[in-house]
């Protein structure tokens, strides 16, 4: 509960005004039966009208203001609940955007929008109980035990007995119930995932017509959730009946005890309908403490779930300073395996040196780790062995932001976002004008900005759903140069690019306005000639570095490549 102290802090006051509201709420309706006692009593057994007339006025207040305390503790609870929902749901998302690549790879997608959604919503379904009900079945409870011990303490001795009894259930179920409700929330995770896997990937299980094998998946997830739903409820639904059975039996026993102590007159009629009242009501607030319970052991399986997330590993501190970099790259023995991956290094033993301004190309077998050399260079990785210097600086010096600040990545998967053209470009220059977009999207070939309904101004679908993938790849890549950063990466972006469309890309990318490093990722043997220094990776390790030239000369998985790609006639 110490997540939440921070949130308590913040809306003590209603809470405690609730809490107050409760408290003279369950006055009222305890002092309700002791009040019908002095009717029956004092009134209708004496044949007092006026009596009557006295404590039913008195008792018609008292529900009265009780009515009005239950009013206000209503609206405090939706309040302080619901805000209190909307804080922790906006600082998930702060701590979910902060999450390093290592956190990121842990916990899935489908997951974590279960906690912020389901998760976050079982804690406001509790605090909102906590203040209107949960804290009003103790006091009745109580309250209950002891105006009835203090109206009879030989009857009273049945009640002491029926809570003895449901401690014990309540206890038992509690502890039935928790883990149940834990894999109960992680069943619905799944649930998610999947339908968010099959969102993602819709067009691709359409045209593979694997529509028969999601639907298996789901089910599989749905009759999971199905399960760990029953199971959890099979606790409560056992254990309600057998409270309701506990306390009707204590009522007649009350009821059987009671007219044998009235024939000894040891009890009057008024008592024992004070006293079958107040079991009436024990039974109200003990079903509401069982309820309480329940939601008490879903809310602590979610507090654990949202506690998950708030101890993720954050990004690698930021640094106050942000200094612009010139755009030297060194890597000195590096070496790195992923932390979830299988523990063999994607990158071993990899030294290689860049020098402002200048181009790289790196080339080489799929999974050889080229893509692995972008996501260590924006620092969401740390190495496991070696330095990555950035100018003079090892990058573990410097803030991942003033990183990412000094380097622009376009990923080999381009990542649009619903918006306008002018909206995604400006994600590369929040400040940048019209005249910048356009040299951008010049540079990049995207002049088919032009050709759509609203140039600039037209709406893009979620992920760029309206546009082929060369043309979201050019957009990605004027996003790119318009950061004007002094590291500007492209991994395998002009994939989907024709030959003649990618070569009038890397003539734009050459024609530098300011000494800026390109690293470009490619399959392609053309596109690394272009550049002026050539690194060659297999399995992770640097097998080949230089100019053209030199590498036909000395590497022979360069030669390979070339002679495949350029001599067979595939390549231009
Ligand atoms: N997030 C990850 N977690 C665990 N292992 C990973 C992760 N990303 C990549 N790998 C592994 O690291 C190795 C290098 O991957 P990387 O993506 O760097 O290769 P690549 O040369 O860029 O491949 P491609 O040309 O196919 O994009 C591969 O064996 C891959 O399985």
């Amino acid at each position: 509960m110490k997540l939440y102290s921070k949130y308590f802090r913040r809306y003590k006051q209603p809470f405690f005004i609730a809490v107050l509201c409760v408290t003279l709420e369950a006055v009222c309706d305890l002092l309700g039966p002791t009040l019908m006692s002095h009717i029956v009593n004092s009134g209708i057994e004496k044949g007092s009208l006026t009596k009557v007339y006295y404590w039913g006025i008195l008792m018609l207040i008292v529900t009265l203001i009780g009515a009005c305390f239950a009013v206000a503790r209503n609206i405090l609870a939706s309040n302080v609940s619901q805000r209190m929902g909307a804080d922790l749901r906006a600082d998930l998302f702060e701590k979910i955007m902060s999450f390093s690549e290592v956190s990121a790879d842990k916990v899935e997608s489908g997951s974590l929008i279960t906690r912020m959604t389901n998760d976050t919503s079982q804690i406001i379904q509790f605090v909102n109980g906590m203040m209107r009900i949960f804290l009003k079945a103790p006091v009745v409870c109580i309250g209950s035990m002891i105006l009835a011990s203090l109206l009879n303490l030989r009857l009273s001795l049945i009640i002491y007995g029926v809570v003895a009894v449901v401690t014990i259930l309540i206890y038992f179920s509690m502890k039935i119930s928790y883990p149940r409700f834990y894999q109960l929330q992680k069943a619905m995770d799944q649930v998610n995932s999947k339908v968010q896997e099959y969102l993602i990937g819709v067009r691709l299980v359409k045209a593979f017509g694997t529509f028969g094998k999601e639907t298996d998946k789901f089910d599989e997830a749905n009759q999971n959730l199905m399960q760990k739903g029953i199971a959890s409820q099979m606790v409560i639904t056992i254990i309600s009946p057998l409270l309701t059975l506990a306390v009707g039996i204590g009522t007649a026993v009350v009821i059987y005890i009671g007219s044998s102590l009235f024939t000894m007159n040891l009890a009057n009629t008024g008592d024992i309908t004070a006293f079958t009242i107040y079991m009436a009501q024990i039974l109200t607030s003990l079903i509401m403490i069982t309820n309480v319970f329940t939601m008490f052991v879903r809310t602590k399986a979610s507090t654990a779930r949202i506690g998950e997330v708030f101890d993720c590993e954050e990004d690698c501190l930021r640094n106050n300073e942000n200094r612009k970099l010139s755009g030297k790259i060194t890597f000195e023995n590096v070496t790195f395996a992923y932390p979830n991956g299988s523990g063999v290094p994607a990158i071993k033993d990899l030294s290689f040196s860049v020098n402002s301004g200048e181009s790289l190309a790196i080339i080489g077998p799929t999974g050889s780790g080229k893509s692995t050399i972008t996501w260590l260079l924006l620092r969401f990785y740390d190495v496991d062995r070696g330095k990555i210097i950035l100018d003079n600086y090892d990058i573990t010096m410097l803030g991942a932001d003033e990183v990412r600040s000094n380097v622009a990545v376009v990923p080999q998967k381009p990542m649009l976002f619903s918006g306008s053209v002018a909206d995604n470009l400006k994600w590369g220059d929040k400040l940048a004008d019209i005249d910048e977009l356009r040299h951008a999207a010049e540079k990049a070939q995207a002049d088919f900005i032009m050709q759509m309904p609203d140039g600039y101004d037209s709406i893009l679908g979620s992920d760029g759903v309206n546009l082929s993938g060369g043309q979201k790849q050019r957009l990605s890549i004027a996003r790119g140069i318009l950061k004007k950063a002094s590291i500007l990466i492209l991994d395998d972006a002009t994939s989907a690019l024709d030959a003649v469309t990618e070569s009038k890309v890397r003539e734009g990318l050459k024609n530098k306005e300011f000494n800026q490093t390109l690293i470009m990722i490619t399959q392609r043997c053309g596109t690394a000639m272009s550049a002026d220094k050539i690194l060659v990776m297999e399995n992770g390790r640097n097998v080949g570095f230089g100019t053209h030239e030199e590498l036909m000369e000395s590497c022979e998985v360069y030669q390979d490549i070339y002679h495949t790609q350029i001599e067979s006639g595939r390549e231009a």
